[in-house]
């Protein structure tokens, strides 16, 4: 298994999982800002950052693979780096699966393929790699992705987004394993609850797969019903929780990373 260090992987801290927040800059002034962004989370009690690449789709061509978006990501990674090595976890949500990036396979391949590429170089060298990749298991290249990820020693992240409802524990667990199966370093799956019996059921399949699973899991129910999961679900063996820093969240349901840090120090 890949080393992923901002992934609790190890039982004696999963009750308090790891806290990544979202940066989700939409222009390249925004993006420069990453750096000075990094160090306030790392403040604020982040382990980890997502860099939500999907919210530049707008303002830049994220197909061009050594365009502006590319370079600001590199220029920026160099500066979070000095920001005591804030990991990052690289993300490029789909509009399929509720995020800025209105891509098909082939164009989401080329994409993420790049990232991947340049992510492997940004780590000076002989250091640990502090950045993962997300790829979603859906997507038709998914496998060829990871493949390409671990030849090149970057850790994923495969994840599975519905923002409708929360499919049938059969299928969550399937997903899972899908993902375990292309050799992901980790696997999260975000689901959206339309009873408290989704939440439960998703958190139920948490604990199942954790059992399984060589790597960890992170299990997110969203919106205003799921979130125990955000605060509770490393009781369930979820590994990570995604926390906003006084911006937008990037799903609904994120509770700021200061309250959360707040209740685990009353509780944990
Ligand atoms: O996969 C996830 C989880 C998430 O959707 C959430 O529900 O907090 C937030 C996204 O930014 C991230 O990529």
């Amino acid at each position: 298994m890949l080393s992923l260090p901002f992934i609790a992987s190890t039982p004696q801290n999963i009750k308090r999982p790891k806290v990544i927040v979202p940066f989700a800059p939409r222009t390249l002034d925004e993006a420069r800002a990453a750096g000075e962004w990094a160090a306030r989370a790392r403040k604020a009690g982040a382990d980890a950052m997502e860099w939500r690449v999907d919210a530049l789709a707008d303002s830049v061509d994220l197909l061009d693979a050594d365009g502006p978006a590319a370079q600001a990501l590199e220029e920026a990674q160099l500066a979070i780096q000095d920001q005591r090595e804030l990991p990052v976890l690289i993300t490029v949500r789909t509009a399929a699966e509720g995020g800025q990036a209105d891509l098909d396979d082939a164009a989401y391949a080329k994409v993420v393929s790049g990232l991947i590429r340049r992510t492997q170089l940004t780590p000076p060298l002989g250091t640990q790699p502090r950045i993962a990749v997300d790829v979603e298991v859906d997507r038709e290249p998914a496998a060829q992705l990871c493949k390409q990820a671990g030849e090149l020693g970057v850790p994923v992240v495969a994840s599975h987004h519905d923002f409708d409802r929360t499919p049938d524990t059969r299928i969550l667990l399937a997903k899972i394993r899908d993902m375990l199966l292309m050799g992901a370093d980790a696997a999260k799956i975000a689901v959206m609850p339309k009873e408290p019996s989704d939440v439960s059921r998703l958190l139920e399949a948490c604990a199942s797969a954790v059992e399984v699973a060589e790597v960890p899991v992170i299990a997110i129910s969203m919106g205003p019903l799921g979130r125990s999961t955000r605060v509770f679900g490393g009781d369930f063996g979820s590994a990570a929780t995604f926390a906003t820093l006084g911006d937008e969240p990037t799903a609904p349901g994120q509770i700021p990373v200061e309250k959360l840090r707040s209740v685990w120090t009353e509780l944990y």
